[in-house]
């Protein structure tokens, strides 16, 4: 029985999987990793939030597995100035209704939200919802800092 959870657990990082119930699990484990964020993040996400802009993550990581991490990244807790950590219970990312829970439950509305992701596929979710995407390939360099990112003022 053992060896069948932990083959399904292999399976499943082996596509990247994620499921909710899946990315549950992280939240389980001995949690020795720090995360990491360009340098200028810190002050950027300070800035928007002065501005009065909600800054949210929204991720396949489950929200456990995101206080986890960015609640004791290197440079402090990132978290504390977030206005909501959202995952997977939302809905997944590649469904455009995902994108109006998040904006109704930040009390928001979608075409005055930017939405940054590396996948494809959840930028086309989210311009069906009417969210504004900038798609960011930090490998690829098409965005290397949050400098590089033009923000729609605030309203
Ligand atoms: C935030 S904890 C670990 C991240 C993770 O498991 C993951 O799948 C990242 O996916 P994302 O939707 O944030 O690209």
């Amino acid at each position: 029985m053992i060896q069948a959870v932990v083959d399904k657990v292999c399976w499943q990082t082996s596509l990247d999987g994620k499921t909710t119930v899946f990315k549950q699990l992280q939240a389980f484990t001995a949690w020795p990793m720090k995360a990491e964020f360009f340098a200028d993040a810190f002050p950027a996400v300070s800035k928007w939030r002065e501005a009065d802009m909600k800054v949210c993550i929204y991720s396949s990581g489950s929200v456990e597995a995101q206080k986890l991490l960015f609640g004791q990244s290197a440079k402090g807790k990132i978290l504390e100035l977030v206005d909501g950590p959202f995952d997977t219970k939302i809905g997944h990312k590649v469904e455009s209704q995902s994108y109006r829970r998040i904006a109704d439950s930040i009390e928001g509305s979608t075409n005055n939200t930017l939405f940054l992701t590396d996948v494809t596929q959840e930028a086309s979710a989210a311009e069906e919802a009417d969210v504004h995407v900038v798609v960011a390939k930090t490998y690829y360099s098409l965005i290397t800092s949050s400098s590089n990112l033009h923000l729609p003022s605030p309203t």
